[in-house]
């Protein structure tokens, strides 16, 4: 089967970045990818909204020209491939772009096409924003108290995908090479060698199990965390928190337990602020605060161990503002603190590098695939990704209109069945009709 061949539509133009500021014509051209499972259905009722607040915003003075481009189920099935080049190359030469959900096989299979874009264009943050939208109904008492930014590393930690299976001859590589160069460390993987797996076999059969014979099974990955990596995510944060006037970044990490990798994140956090804005220690540290006199003076940069921050942003949300943290902690997190507000029916999130300007704009949730093609799921993680597309390429006014219209549709309480479900006296809508009850209210 052959690659797709993009036809960039007529009448666009190129979003383009000079000395790393964005420069964005009034029809530029916006390539989407629709996504897999319930994606196809948020993508036709998003795009409206998306231009429809765009239209209310400026009249017909600018208007995006999308561009579709493949991946996933729907490149597989007419390309064969889950990401063709072109599409890659796509995001690479018009900068800004915006996805629906895409799947991924658990155990085997495909590895993340999502998780592939992100790092093959190098968007190093992922950058999901939680605050609630009034009437939202919430497990909590409090969701107006949530507010809070999400720093994800987005290309390194777990995700990376250095991994072998159990079993494999690649796998026993690795543990031979740990035998015979850390043989401290490979003592460390409990049943890493034959002599260990057949001592607990033996065990096991010493309290009646039946007698097997089983070969090594460990399966292994690496978790990189790089200085370079946190620098440019921990810089990325607190200068959001400076330009944005927030209170506090705090640096999310679980370094007791993985001193050199979540650890070590911690420390070169600290650095970064003191490098490159000159926070001083606070009360004698670890905590530090950028001192008087520096542009975003006051901001106190702490951390947290992330078992407990994910009890203390239940219990006292509104004591945390920006937070920084690795791939894997920042996946569980964004979900988490969604759900508090709501649920991820309503998250959106960013996949950008500041230096060159690529941004992929995405939801923080997956296909949610048992809903694909009801008309039913709530698409406003998708509006709002797109409401972030909109901010970053300066457009404010037409972000500003889809807050608004979220604001009446939800105050209204005409809204999808996820929030229906939880809120007395809700109009249940589909997901187009939400999306025309937003367009209403523009
Ligand atoms: N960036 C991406 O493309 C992502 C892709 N994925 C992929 O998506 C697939 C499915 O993952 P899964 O773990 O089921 O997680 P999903 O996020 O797809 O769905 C989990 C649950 O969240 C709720 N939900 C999700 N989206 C919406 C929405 N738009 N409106 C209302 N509720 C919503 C539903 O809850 P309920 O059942 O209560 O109604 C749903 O069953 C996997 O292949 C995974 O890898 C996952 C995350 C991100
Ligand atoms: O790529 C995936 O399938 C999951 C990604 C994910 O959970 C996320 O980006 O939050
Ligand atoms: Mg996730």
């Amino acid at each position: 089967m052959a690659e797709p061949v993009l036809n960039p539509p007529e009448g666009g133009a190129k979003i383009t970045i000079q000395n790393g500021v964005l420069s964005v014509p009034d029809n530029p051209i916006i390539p989407f990818i629709e996504g897999d499972g319930t994606g196809p259905d948020i993508w036709r009722a998003s795009v409206r909204v998306l231009d429809a607040a765009v239209a209310r915003a400026y009249g017909g003075k600018r208007k995006i020209h999308w561009m579709e481009i493949f991946a996933g189920e729907k490149a597989n099935n007419q390309f064969g491939t889950w990401l063709p080049d072109a599409s890659v190359q796509a995001c690479r030469d018009y900068l800004v772009s915006i996805k629906g959900p895409l799947t991924t096989p658990v155990g085997g299979g495909i590895r993340s096409l999502n998780v592939a874009l992100r790092q093959m264009l190098d968007l190093y943050v992922c950058l999901r924003p939680v605050r609630w939208f009034k009437g939202v109904p919430s497990p909590v008492k409090r969701p107006d108290l949530v507010d809070m930014v999400i720093f994800r590393e987005n290309c390194e930690d777990i995700y990376a995908g250095i991994e072998w299976a159990a079993g494999t001859p690649e796998a026993q590589k690795v543990l031979d090479f740990l035998a015979r160069e850390f043989p401290q460390v490979a003592g460390k993987i409990r049943f890493g060698s034959q002599e260990k797996t057949n001592g607990w076999l033996k065990a096991l059969e010493g309290i009646g199990g039946p007698h097997r014979e089983l070969p090594v099974q460990v399966g292994l990955g690496i978790k990189p965390v790089s200085y370079l990596g946190t620098e440019r995510l921990v810089h990325s944060a607190i200068g959001y928190a400076i330009a944005n006037k927030r209170k506090s970044v705090t640096l999310v990490h679980k370094g007791n337990i993985m001193k050199y990798t979540e650890g070590a994140f911690a420390d070169w956090g600290y650095k970064v602020a003191r490098d490159y804005y000159g926070a001083v220690e606070l009360d004698g540290g670890p905590w530090h605060i950028i001192p008087e006199g520096k542009p975003g003076a006051g901001l106190v940069i702490k951390d947290a161990i992330a078992d407990a921050f994910l009890q203390q942003i239940l219990l006292r949300p509104a004591e945390y503002d920006v937070s920084a943290t690795l791939n894997l902690n920042g996946d569980y997190l964004s979900d988490a603190l969604a759900a508090q507000v709501g649920g991820i029916g309503i998250a959106p999130g960013a996949n950008i590098n500041y230096v060159t300007g690529h941004a992929v704009f995405e939801a923080t949730h997956g296909t949610a695939p048992k809903y694909a093609n009801q008309d039913k799921v709530n698409p406003g993680s998708v509006i709002l990704s797109g409401e972030m597309m909109l901010r970053y390429m300066g457009w404010n006014e037409a972000a500003d209109a889809i807050i608004h219209a979220m604001d009446v549709a939800i105050g209204n309480k005409t809204v999808t069945y996820d929030f229906a479900r939880l809120m007395e006296g809700a109009k249940e809508v589909k997901c187009s009709q939400f999306a025309d009850e937003l367009i209403k209210a523009m």
